[in-house]
């Protein structure tokens, strides 16, 4: 025989052979087995082959016994305000249900159900817009006391791309635990997780570097080192493999089997990963359709005269149903015998769910809320920025290119101009180099924050839920982070085009002409912050270089400030370029002597004529310098103010 096709009918045998020891099998070896065929198989990287539901159980053993929490909702609705209209648009329409602890529970349904609504509604992720009851472990929920004890996985992953693996869980264990648990304990949660969810072998790896799956486990691993009780995810399995997905929800399993509550949206589950779950609630139109357990969802649809057909997927055909292909009327029947979430007959032992009188009597309200929150912001500024300072050093665009970019851009521009800072009859093409310097540093600046912000932002709102630290923190981190390389690349810059054009080399003027420019490149950037808070990438990049050309053209560049029409001469004031070029013509030409000229006739010969002509006053740096610290102080207050606005917004 072909030794491939003798290979192959061996790697069949193997996995048909494990296929029916599955079968057989309780879930645990089932997965085991599953596990061995697809590493025999060679479709899975032979480190990711210890994650068994043992590494999973032990990296949790050391870690404090969770506070079972149970949820409950009634009547919960989710409105939103229709764009370029008054009335409203309901998602969610008054549904019920209960979520008990130690269950891994799925939220199924359509797309366009309502199942991430439902998701950010019960976690508190929004708020806005949602009306009804919701309870925890009977008690009308209190969200920054709920927040504690959970955690949040976004579907799209929001990591810091640049941090390996192993760096990323100790900046979220410094940022949760603080100082509170000893490096030795934290290093062995981080240990024991990494095992766990099969990233061991990838500690060092820069998370850019890592496969899909990879990165949604790094997203759990993350949350899962404060020993969350809670665990709230949306579609953890979208865009993983199907040996992925399984491990996923087997990882999932046992955390809930170990006392966590663990709720995740999903689209439409195989088979084998319906049955794993043990609890579905299964959403159409913002509507319930089911709640039970997953083993129960054939006899329930037998019992509404809808029974699926044999040999079919159960999940497929509720599915099909919640989707309206067998008619709307039965998306209503089904509505309605689960009462929209209320009835609770098809769980799995409907009589030991809790009222929620019960609950309350069972888990008292000291016990409830012993979790504090005891890392001080100082320590988490201080991790923030040992994150900030990796970040920068790898950073390829926003440190290497902005310094590599400074430079060059200098050398042409000193190339260009070169020794002209001395001659009297190319005073004029001076002024048109400071102009040139200025758009520079105002472009350069604004444009990489416009263009970088927006993903910083994403990941700032899903940390910020998590409670990660405050937005005070992160704005006062991310404002120090930048400094270094804005000041080096601005000294490179300035060191190198005032040499090549030859300007006095003068402490005084050099100073000036330096922190001018490199006042301007933080406002830029603060510029840049404030549009990136408010908007995305898309409409900033519009908008950005569009609003700096009333602010160049205010700047008495083109126009001169004495030919400013009266009734706009405020907005000379207001423009932070004006301060800009009249500080660089202050320093480089206040109390200069005559120029040399080696034509017949040298216009601007005399310095101080060519101040007078341009109507600049350039005895008054210090006053520009305090204008533009000013405006720095602005718009970085305003800018933080708008960060923590868009915070509650997207709530
Ligand atoms: N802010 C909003 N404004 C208008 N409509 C919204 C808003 N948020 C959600 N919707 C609508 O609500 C419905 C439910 O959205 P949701 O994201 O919860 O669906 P889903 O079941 O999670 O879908 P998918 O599986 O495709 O992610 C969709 O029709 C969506 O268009």
């Amino acid at each position: 025989m072909d030794p491939i096709l003798q290979q192959e009918t061996a790697l069949n045998t193997i996995a048909a052979l494990s296929m029916s020891a599955m079968k057989a099998d309780n879930n645990h070896t089932a997965i085991n087995k599953h596990v061995q065929t697809e590493y025999i198989k060679g479709s899975v990287d032979a480190t990711d082959y210890q994650h068994s539901p043992s590494a999973i159980r032990a990296a949790f053993c050391n870690m404090p016994v969770c506070e079972p929490i149970e949820i409950s909702f009634k009547d919960v609705s989710y409105c939103v305000q229709k764009m370029f209209s008054k009335t409203r648009k309901e998602i969610l329409h008054k549904v019920s249900g209960n979520f008990p602890s130690g269950n891994l529970i799925a939220i199924m349904g359509p797309s366009g159900a309502g199942k991430s609504t439902l998701l950010n509604a019960l976690s508190g992720y929004k708020t806005r817009g949602v009306s009804g009851a919701i309870y925890v472990n009977g008690r009308i929920r209190d969200l920054n006391e709920f927040k504690k004890s959970t955690c949040y996985i976004t579907q799209d992953d929001r990591l810091q791309l640049l941090l390996t693996v192993y760096e990323n869980m100790k900046i979220a264990a410094d940022l949760k635990l603080g100082n509170n648990v000893s490096l030795i304990e934290k290093n062995s949660r981080i240990e024991n997780i990494l095992t766990a969810l099969g990233l061991y072998d990838h500690q060092f790896t820069i998370t850019e570097r890592l496969s899909g799956g990879q990165k949604k486990r790094l997203s759990v691993a993350l949350e899962l080192i404060n020993n969350p009780t809670v665990l709230w995810l949306d579609e953890p399995t979208t865009g993983l493999d199907s040996y992925s997905c399984t491990n996923m929800i087997a990882y999932l399993k046992q955390l809930a089997q170990q006392g966590r509550t663990v709720i995740c949206t999903i689209h439409q589950p195989s088979a084998k990963l319906f049955e794993k779950f043990d609890l579905v609630y299964i959403l159409a139109y913002g509507k319930c359709l089911y709640q039970g357990h997953s083993s129960k969802l054939v006899p329930f649809l037998q019992s509404v005269s809808l029974p699926c057909p044999k040999f079919h997927n159960p999940a497929d055909y509720a599915i099909e149903l919640a989707s309206g292909d067998y008619g709307m009327d039965k998306v209503k029947t089904l509505s309605n015998s689960i009462g929209n979430g209320e009835c609770l007959s098809w769980y799995e032992n409907p009589n030991r769910v809790m009222k929620l009188e019960q609950l309350r009597q069972k888990i008292p309200i000291s016990d409830e809320k012993k979790k504090s929150d005891d890392v001080s912001e100082f320590h988490k500024l201080k991790v923030l920025l040992r994150r900030g300072v990796i970040k920068t050093k790898r950073d390829q665009t926003l440190t290497h290119l902005r310094i590599i970019v400074n430079v060059l851009v200098a050398i042409l521009l000193g190339l260009l101009f070169i020794g002209s800072g001395t001659d009297g009859s190319r005073v004029l093409a001076n002024y048109n180099l400071m102009f040139a310097i200025l758009i520079h540093h105002v472009f350069a600046a604004m444009m990489l924050t416009i263009l970088t912000f927006p993903t910083e932002k994403s990941i700032i709102l899903k940390e910020n839920f998590n409670r990660w630290y405050s937005v005070k923190s992160y704005y006062i981190s991310t404002t120090l982070i930048d400094l270094p390389v804005t000041i080096i690349s601005c000294l490179l810059f300035s060191i190198i085009i005032y040499i090549m054009v030859g300007w006095p080399l003068e402490a005084d003027r050099f100073s000036v002409f330096f922190v001018v420019s490199f006042l301007i490149v933080f406002i830029a950037q603060s510029i840049g912050l404030l549009i990136g808070t408010v908007c995305n990438v898309i409409n900033g990049t519009f908008l950005g270089p569009i609003l700096a050309v009333p602010a160049m053209m205010l700047a008495g560049f083109g126009v001169t400030l004495k030919d400013l029409p009266p009734y706009l001469y405020w907005g000379s004031y207001v423009s932070y370029l004006r301060y800009g070029l009249e500080g660089y013509v202050g320093a480089l030409f206040y109390k200069r002597e005559q120029l040399k000229c080696d034509v017949m006739y040298c216009h601007y010969k005399y310095p101080e004529k060519f101040l007078k002509d341009i109507s600049m006053e350039a005895d008054q740096f210090s006053k520009d310098i305090y204008a533009l610290l000013f405006a720095i102080v602005i718009l970085r207050v305003l800018c933080y103010y708008l960060l923590k606005w868009r915070i509650v917004l997207s709530r």
